[in-house]
């Protein structure tokens, strides 16, 4: 894959040495290895099916066991939703919208930023519009809409398990591109990615930055189809209560605010993502290619979808403390992660210049106080809690709106496991210090 690498390819044996020294293969297994890829490659993308086909007007499992599993492969065997999976209008409106966002990171304006320095010693620039693709996204919408006015945006909702079947197999298609990409002379793989079993590296990812041109897959996929595609969809899921009433039930209101505020967020501090483990660590693969063009706008917009079809409205008792849950999460969230991102950028300015850390042999500055002191991941502390008060305004009906803060924990408590082991591997005695001065993992004196 043409990339702007600073590898060279190797034209002897010596400098096919250097590249495998640059490149050195994966001993260690993620995930279950080979077992675990193949289980993430089939289960996740018929658990997304499972929650487009069995959520609907006519009912949300009250549990995700496996007696619901049966139901929904009967269905699937009875061909109903089968024919419903093949739907040519989803796949043409799916594409689009992925062609769009790519057109729009690629010619609107934005800041060149460099991203963290590469085992290769280079550095890549990234174009932060997200937030004006965003804006763009909305606008050519409303566009398109002031003839029309809501009505085709219900297509959304008929059209759900189409894009749900449309987005999984684009993730397929989009990691072989990929995969196969990786193999071309020069290319810069992951440290994890790169074990020489097929499965497990299309799973994980093999090439840390596949990029044609200039034009870099990943850190595209990062915010703009997953953040951008969930922001629209929620929109069609209002649009559809709005027809459907007459009016926006306040638990919608509340919902279609914290997730927009999250997308908003996150698009605003593009360049906050530079820093994440997916970005610096993590190759591209079917994980986040599924991640971010299936599951995130599939399955984060299970609540807006249950509130469809589930229309309730709240309290004023109920929709304060909501509102306070989300606050506190979001505040925990967005601090820590600035702090960390500002100490790293510099140091010395003056929002973090008092802050106490340790420097590693690496030469690489661990904060050991403030909220980087209270717990190792406090920014995953104040993320799940903003989860959960995205699903409560959806009552206690059914488990399925709290799909998203389930999953959600097991993903943080299992991400912070792998940052643990990739930062020992990386700080050596420098992580047992720091993990003595800072005790905890995520939760302040309890975990
Ligand atoms: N909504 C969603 O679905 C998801 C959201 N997230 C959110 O994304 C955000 C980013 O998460 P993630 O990338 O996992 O992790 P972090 O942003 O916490 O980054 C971890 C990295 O930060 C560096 N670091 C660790 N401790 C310190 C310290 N004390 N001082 C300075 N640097 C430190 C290390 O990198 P280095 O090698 O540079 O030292 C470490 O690998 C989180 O807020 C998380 O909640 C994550 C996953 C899914
Ligand atoms: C089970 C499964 C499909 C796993 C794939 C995990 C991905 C869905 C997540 C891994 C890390 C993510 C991040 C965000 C979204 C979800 C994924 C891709 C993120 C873009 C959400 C918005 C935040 O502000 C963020 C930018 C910090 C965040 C980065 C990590």
């Amino acid at each position: 894959m043409a990339s702007s690498k600073k590898t060279a390819p190797p034209s002897s044996a010596s400098s096919a040495k250097a590249v495998e020294e640059l490149n050195p293969k994966t001993t260690h297994y993620e995930f279950l290895g080979p077992v675990g890829a193949f289980g993430f490659v089939t289960a996740l993308p018929l658990l997304v099916l499972f929650l487009a086909i069995c959520c609907n007007q006519s009912g949300y499992p009250s549990t995700l066991l496996l007696d619901d599993y049966k139901t929904y492969f009967e269905r699937l065997l009875s061909g109903d939703d089968l024919k419903a999976m093949f739907d040519p209008m989803a796949i043409l409106v799916y594409v689009a919208f992925v062609a769009l966002q790519a057109v729009l990171y690629v010619g609107l304006p934005g800041d060149l930023y460099p991203g963290t320095e590469l085992r290769n010693g280079g550095r890549l620039k990234y174009r932060m519009n997200g937030f004006s693709a965003y804006h763009a996204t909305l606008f050519i919408g409303l566009y398109f809409l002031k003839d029309t006015g809501l009505k085709p945006l219900l297509f959304v909702y008929d059209h759900w398990v189409g894009l749900a079947t449309t987005s999984i197999l684009f993730s397929y298609a989009i990691a072989l591109f990929v995969y196969l990409g990786s193999f071309a002379p020069g290319a810069l793989l992951a440290l994890g990615g790169n074990s020489g079993n097929i499965l497990y590296d299309y799973m994980i990812g093999r090439e840390l930055n596949p990029r044609v041109g200039d034009f870099d897959i990943k850190f595209f996929t990062e915010l703009r189809p997953g953040m951008i595609g969930w922001q629209v969809l929620n929109l069609c899921f209002a649009a559809k209560q709005y027809l459907d009433l007459g009016y926006i039930t306040n638990s919608m209101i509340l919902v279609q605010a914290f997730q927009t505020w999250y997308i908003v967020d996150s698009l605003w501090n593009e360049e906050c993502v530079l820093t994440t483990m997916d970005i610096t660590t993590d190759g591209f693969g079917f994980m986040l290619a599924f991640g971010l063009y299936s599951w995130v706008p599939m399955n984060y917009t299970l609540q807006a979808r249950y509130l469809v079809d589930n229309p309730r409205d709240l309290s004023w008792m109920e929709f304060g403390l909501i509102v306070c849950l989300n606050i506190i999460g979001y505040y925990i969230f967005r601090s820590a992660n600035s702090q960390k991102n500002e100490f790293r950028s510099n140091p010395n300015n003056p929002n973090v210049k008092d802050l106490k850390y340790l420097t590693t042999s690496k030469g690489t500055k661990l904060i050991t106080s403030s909220w980087w002191g209270m717990s190792r991941h406090i920014n995953y502390l104040g993320d799940w809690l903003m989860s959960l008060s995205w699903c409560l305004p959806c009552g206690f009906g059914s488990v399925v709106p709290y799909f998203y803060a389930i999953y959600f924990a097991f993903l943080l408590l299992h991400r912070e496991r792998r940052d643990d082991h990739k930062c020992r591997t990386k700080y050596g005695k420098d992580w047992e210090k720091y993990c003595e001065i800072v005790k905890y993992r995520i939760i302040p004196g309890i975990y």
